[in-house]
């Protein structure tokens, strides 16, 4: 089964929320108090997602705020490098700064994230910064859950999906839960129900999901049961290395496996997941090779030291999966 896209659009993907940095230890398999060299890379997930999906070959474009500073610029610069559209990225004029993200890498399956997030330039997004005009040219509007955290960042979003949806273009939801941003579970339950409710496409672990619901162990049937009675015509809901389950409103669920690698981290599998699978499904493939572009974006990324630097290109992703398509016992 596809998922049908408009295609008279400039940008196949517009993406919202933070494009931040990433410090990655370079002294792995151990604590973060004895890494004394951290590698920079950018980061922040909507933007992984945007540098993923632009190296696979779509035109991306970013709507966000960066600080007035040389980790801003740097972000800007490395972006439009890799051909992100970064026209809509504005710069912050209060002195807000630039979050920061430092990885701990105690083994390639212990891994940590200690995040520097206050006063972020990235949640001082106002609504009056989103342009119309903008998010009408795109395929896909990306929405990042982060981005709904606070005021006037979340303001910025909902008035983004509005034009998204007014305008026709398929708005995807990458719950993407970093609780040290939110005020309240109940509060973050709030905002995610309103948005998964409104979007076209919804993705998140389902550790993510039981924050939306705020339930401690939820299913995925009562979970698709709820969002299918609202806009949401597909469903990816992500279980680690178990692999992943996508559900369409026709009743249709395909399961997606993972793909054995020789993990280095394990953050990263998300956005390379998210960026592979939206590539797959606005490319016109169906739904189970999407899950497959998936999974093996994230078994590339996780093998790497980072998330947006180690995005993969369609010729990797095709080769990991002809490769283990020959020996299918190598999928989880
Ligand atoms: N250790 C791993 N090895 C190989 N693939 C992985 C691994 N962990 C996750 N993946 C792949 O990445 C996808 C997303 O991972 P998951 O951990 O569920 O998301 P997130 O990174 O957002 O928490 C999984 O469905 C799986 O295909
Ligand atoms: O999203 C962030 O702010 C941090 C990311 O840049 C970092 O690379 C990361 O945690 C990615 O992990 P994922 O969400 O599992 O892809």
């Amino acid at each position: 089964m596809k998922v049908q896209f408009n295609s008279d659009r400039e940008f196949d993907i517009i993406a919202i929320g933070r494009a931040c940095i990433d410090l990655n230890a370079v002294e792995y398999n151990r604590p973060m108090e004895e890494t004394m060299t951290f590698k920079k890379y950018v980061g922040g997930s909507p933007a992984n997602i945007a540098i993923g999906a632009s190296k696979l070959g779509l035109k991306a474009g970013f709507i966000g705020k960066l600080a007035n500073d040389q980790h801003g610029r740097f972000i800007e610069q490395y972006m439009r490098g890799v051909g992100v559209d970064t026209s809509n990225m504005v710069v912050d004029t209060e002195g807000h700064k630039t979050g920061l993200a430092f990885t701990e890498i105690k083994s390639p399956e212990e891994c940590s994230i200690l995040m520097y997030r206050d006063e972020v330039a990235d949640l001082y997004l106002q609504p009056s910064e989103v342009e119309e005009s903008y998010i009408k040219k795109g395929k896909v509007l990306l929405v990042s859950g982060t981005a709904l955290a606070k005021s006037p960042s979340r303001e910025a979003v909902l008035k983004a999906i509005h034009f998204a949806k007014k305008n026709d273009v398929k708005v995807v939801f990458e719950l993407d839960y970093r609780g040290y941003t939110w005020a309240s579970p109940e509060e973050t339950s709030v905002y995610y129900s309103l948005v998964a409710e409104q979007s076209d496409v919804v993705v998140g672990t389902r550790d993510e999901f039981d924050v939306m619901e705020n339930v401690a162990e939820g299913s995925n049937s009562e979970t698709i049961n709820h969002l299918f009675k609202y806009s949401p015509e597909l469903v990816v809901i992500k279980h680690g290395v178990e692999g992943s389950y996508a559900y369409t409103k026709s009743g249709a669920t395909y399961r997606g496996k993972a793909y054995l690698t020789k993990v280095l981290k394990t953050f990263g599998a998300g956005d390379s997941y998210a960026s592979a699978f939206l590539y797959a499904l606005i490319s016109g493939k169906d739904i189970e090779t999407a899950l497959k572009f998936g999974s093996a974006s994230a078994a590339i990324v996780v093998s790497k030291h980072s998330s947006s630097e180690a995005m993969p290109t369609v010729s990797e992703i095709e080769q990991l999966i002809a490769v283990r398509s020959e020996k299918a016992e190598q999928t989880v």
